[in-house]
């Protein structure tokens, strides 16, 4: 494993692959509307239709009011009678078709984010390792609720600020033509050229978003790294350096949003000098009228009101475009975690691989982390099946690349990887992860029984076979000790359980999945000296008739393997038993020296 530190620090300098920069606004919403939104079409037009019907209530308002006030005038017995029941029928109307429709529109984007989430985590666990590797988990976490968030109240007012104020603004536009299309050319003739400054403001919104969603990432990302480790922080008395970091990310965030609030803030004073400006030129020419006689202050008076509202509604719009800005940058986010294709894929023509004997070939294999250097140099090694091999070498000199290769998790740059001398790459990926078992010094446990947790080495696999593992594996000791045996859930990574019990469920899991191909990163250098030799009973156990890869942190424990290959800087410098090495007095005798003197 690399060293935690440079994982997070590359985790921090990169993202995951963002989309070309500037993908159009307009992409993203299409995008969203076709892939998204287009299969609730039906929902969204009832939904249109009680935005119909509330604005129509509405309406009804002011013809009720002129109604009632012409009958009571007149004594009207209709009107007394009838009057309030209408206005209770109209409010009741209005009050049912805006719960409906607000409680439509959640409905309906609620079900938009739940679509995404699934399918962005969909994406993200098919993704390459490679891929993953860019971004801290919990920055990608985010990812799935402040993204999808800000997505979500954009769209929502989008669709409601959409039809209200473009209702509002076309139909004030018609009548404004209708009373006097030449003065209203007049008054909204610096119309178009507000487009380019708001055109501006709306880039640079969308700048600021981005790197505020990815700064509030990185903020998400340092919490979590500092509360997952806080065990040690505490005895290094970190408290103060974490505070700090984390205050740093809290303090970018906070100027970035200052920053959106005074790109947004200038949208609205804009428009409004914009509307100011028409009704100057609106005096203007009607004062030049009605001086020639030409025009009555009546139709001044309805012109400029219908000019004003107009207005209003058109500032509703900018904040609307502001919204759109921000929603499309998380849309873009978001999307682009839906497009990382996974490069490692099967091949056109690729091949189910028979159950393999094992012999795992390394033919000049070179690899390369993406803007890494070089971190497999020139690797030619052959493991015949059934043998147990052991790399070792300093930190950082290639073992976990190098293992990494066989189940593909990352493809050789250069040079092939056989197995049974056949390329890994023209078979397919998951006959060739079903044939290699993976034994790690994490011990993975998920948040499910015992029972689940064995049974993902083959899901095919009955209660007596995990039984079975589990006696294998020397675990059902403490599985059968559990209050509901098998059946007893493990909890949150496995907590309940102790480092050994942990790993001898794991090793029950590759028990029952039978693989061929067994790698391990040394899962017993962790453990204290019992448990130690009850996951070593286990694991000889498994090792047992497989090709055995192994890498070794405490070379005590691999002087009978077959072949130990000791690697430095990304080559193997030497391969041989453990005598010959040691008599050869090179790195791996060094190496053995060196545990001897401290142990
Ligand atoms: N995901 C990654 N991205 C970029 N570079 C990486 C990545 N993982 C490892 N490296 C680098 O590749 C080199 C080999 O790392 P690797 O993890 O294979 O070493 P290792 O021999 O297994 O070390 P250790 O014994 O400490 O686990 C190191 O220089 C490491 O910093």
């Amino acid at each position: 494993m690399a060293d935690p530190a440079q994982k997070a620090y590359r985790a921090a300098a990169a993202t995951l692959p963002r989309a070309p920069v500037e993908t159009r606004t307009l992409d993203v919403l299409a995008r969203l509307w076709r892939d998204w939104l287009r299969p609730y079409w039906r929902r969204l037009v009832l939904n249109l239709v009680l935005i119909a019907v509330v604005a129509g209530a509405t309406s009804v308002y002011p013809l009720l009011i002129k109604w009632s006030l012409e009958g009571f005038e007149t004594r009207s017995l209709d009107v007394i009678r009838f009057a309030p029941v209408l206005v209770i029928i109209a409010v009741t109307i209005k009050s049912a078709a805006l719960y409906a429709q607000r409680l439509l529109t959640n409905a309906i984007l609620s079900q938009i984010d739940c679509d995404l989430q699934r399918a962005m985590y969909g994406a993200l666990v098919r993704a390459d390792l490679a891929t993953l590797d860019k971004e801290a988990p919990a920055a990608t976490a985010n990812r799935f609720t402040t993204d999808i968030l800000v997505l979500h109240t954009s769209v929502e007012k989008l669709i409601t600020g959409l039809i209200r104020d473009g209702l509002t603004v076309f139909g004030l536009l018609a009548a404004l033509l209708w009373i006097d299309w030449e003065l209203t050319l007049y008054a909204l003739g610096a119309l178009p050229l507000a487009a380019i400054p708001i055109g501006n403001i709306g880039r640079r919104l969308r700048r600021i978003a981005r790197r505020s969603q990815e700064e509030a990432g990185q903020m998400t990302a340092r919490v979590a790294e500092g509360l997952s480790g806080i065990r040690l922080s505490k005895t290094y008395r970190l408290e103060g350096y974490l505070t700090e970091k984390a205050g740093e990310t809290f303090e970018s965030l906070r100027r970035l949003r200052v920053r959106a609030a005074d790109q947004r803030a200038r949208i609205d004073p804009f428009l409004e000098a914009l509307a100011g400006l028409g009704l100057a030129i609106i005096f203007w020419v009607i004062g030049a009228r009605i001086a020639a006689g030409t025009n009555s202050i009546g139709e001044f008076m309805a012109f400029v009101s219908s000019f004003l509202i107009a207005g209003q509604s058109l500032r509703g719009f900018g904040t609307l475009y502001a919204e759109v800005q921000q929603g499309s940058a998380a849309g873009e986010r978001i999307f682009s975690v839906l497009d990382a294709q996974p490069k490692i894929a099967d091949r056109p023509g690729a091949v189910a691989l028979p159950r393999v004997t094992g012999e795992i070939r390394f033919d000049a294999v070179g690899f390369d982390y993406e803007g890494g250097a070089a971190a497999l140099r020139d690797i030619s090694l052959t493991i015949p099946a059934g043998s147990k091999v052991a790399l070792v070498g300093r930190s950082g000199a290639g073992k976990t690349t190098l293992m990494n290769l066989i189940p593909r998790l990352y493809d050789a740059t250069s040079g092939a990887v056989t197995i049974d001398g056949r390329d890994i790459r023209d078979a397919t990926l998951q006959s060739l992860r079903g044939q290699v078992a993976v034994v790690g010094q994490d011990a993975v446990i998920f948040d499910d029984t015992v029972a689940r947790n064995i049974g993902f080495g083959d899901p095919e696999a009955d209660r007596p076979a995990i039984e079975q593992a589990a006696r294998d594996a020397q675990a059902w000791d403490f599985v059968a000790a559990l209050p509901e045996g098998l059946d007893t859930q493990a909890g949150e990574r496995g907590l309940r359980f102790s480092g050994g019990e942990r790993q001898r469920l794991t090793i029950a899991r590759a028990m029952l999945k039978d693989a061929p191909i067994l790698l391990m990163d040394e899962p017993t250098s962790a453990l204290d000296a019992e448990a130690e030799e009850k996951v070593r009973q286990a694991l000889d156990r498994l090792s047992h008739g497989r090709t055995t890869l192994v890498i070794a942190h405490r070379l005590s424990t691999i002087r009978d393997a077959d072949m130990i290959v000791a690697m430095d800087g990304g080559r193997i410098v030497e391969t041989g038993r453990h005598e010959e090495l040691l008599a050869k007095g090179g790195l791996y005798a060094d190496l053995h020296r060196l545990q001897f003197r401290e142990g």
